[in-house]
């Protein structure tokens, strides 16, 4: 689809170094090598920089990036999260790693409905570039941003990164959902619930109500809670299938940021007094062992409520 690519070349190329060879890194790389940037990749177990850059894309793991950046000094340039989950132990999103670790304010994330796949076909999607610094914001979207690529820049940074983390648990919901033949009634419902608990939970994680309602949540909720794509959806559907949690993972053989971010959600962030149904019940799904038919009857058992209670 080269005809909806960008128009022009930028007024100035931009080096981006881009931590991370894996399916989003690639797909980032490729955007903004089609915009005119000179991107180049390092590995994650590199302890130098092999030479200057003007931004660093993550584009690995969320449970690898300590490690990662403890082995090398940091780069006195902005850095821009390219991953969506929550630290174990922690509950740290990608930023606040990067800040606890090297010290960095510079902080970007980008984040919403982008299947690595569809984006390397040169399909047309449309994302959120996030800073609290709002010209860096301004900057990442002017770097990613094109015809087939619409980037949009919000201040809202943990808005834009809890949505991230957050769909991945509960697109393992919705994995489930499908895997047990539940019906689309009941996906759309349990979907629908899925995006009032997390815009609870980021609210009370310093989010921001209409970022939840964007791109980055309810956007990439739909995506990854209905799409056989997704892998914490695949993820869901297999243990819907009987299919045991190792041999799932096994299965898929990639990341699943779901499973990390259940157990930072229930272990490491204050949020024990927030209803939060179906990220506790896939939770004890899991990491408890919990039969999964049980699972959905407690959640549809429980007291009838007010819906925006
Ligand atoms: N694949 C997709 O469509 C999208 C993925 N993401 C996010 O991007 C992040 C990376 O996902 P993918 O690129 O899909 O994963 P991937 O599994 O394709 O690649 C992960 C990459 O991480 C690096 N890596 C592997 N083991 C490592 C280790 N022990 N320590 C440090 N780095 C290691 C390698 O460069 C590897 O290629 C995740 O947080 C994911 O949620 C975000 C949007 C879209
Ligand atoms: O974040 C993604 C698309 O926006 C990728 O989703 P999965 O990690 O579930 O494959």
């Amino acid at each position: 689809m080269n005809e909806i690519g960008p128009r022009e070349a930028p007024e100035r190329s931009t080096s981006v170094c881009i931590l991370g060879e894996g399916r989003w890194g690639r797909a980032a790389g490729a955007i903004l090598t089609e915009n005119g940037h000179t991107t180049f990749f390092v590995h994650h177990t590199l302890t130098a920089w092999p030479r200057r850059f003007e931004l660093l894309c993550l584009a690995i793991p969320v449970q690898h990036i300590r490690e990662t950046l403890r082995r090398l000094p940091a780069p006195a340039v902005p850095v821009l999260s390219l991953g969506k989950g929550l630290e174990i132990r922690t509950g740290f999103r990608v930023t606040e790693i990067v800040r606890d670790v090297w010290g960095t304010d510079r902080l970007a994330a980008l984040s919403g409905p982008n299947f690595a796949a569809e984006i390397q076909q040169g399909l047309p999607a449309a994302t959120v570039a996030a800073s609290q610094d709002e010209a860096l914001a301004a900057r990442v979207q002017q770097l990613f941003h094109n015809r087939r690529f619409r980037v949009y820049r919000s201040s809202d940074l943990a808005g834009v990164e809890i949505g991230g983390a957050l769909k991945n648990v509960y697109g393992i919901a919705g994995g489930l959902c499908t895997g047990l033949e539940l019906g689309e009634n009941a996906s759309a419902s349990l979907l629908t619930r899925c995006l009032a608990e997390m815009t609870r939970l980021g609210l009370r994680l310093g989010g921001r109500a209409e970022t939840f309602a964007g791109l980055s949540g309810l956007g990439d909720l739909i995506l990854t809670a209905r799409s056989r794509q997704s892998r914490n959806f695949l993820l869901g559907y297999h243990l819907a299938r009987g299919i045991s949690l190792k041999e799932a993972l096994a299965r898929i053989g990639s990341v699943v940021e779901g499973v990390p971010t259940a157990a930072s959600v229930r272990d490491n962030l204050a949020v024990a007094d927030i209803k939060k149904p179906v990220a506790d019940e896939i939770y004890r799904i899991l990491f408890e062992g919990k039969a999964i038919r049980r699972s959905m009857l407690d959640l549809l058992e429980r007291e009838a409520a007010p819906e925006n209670g």
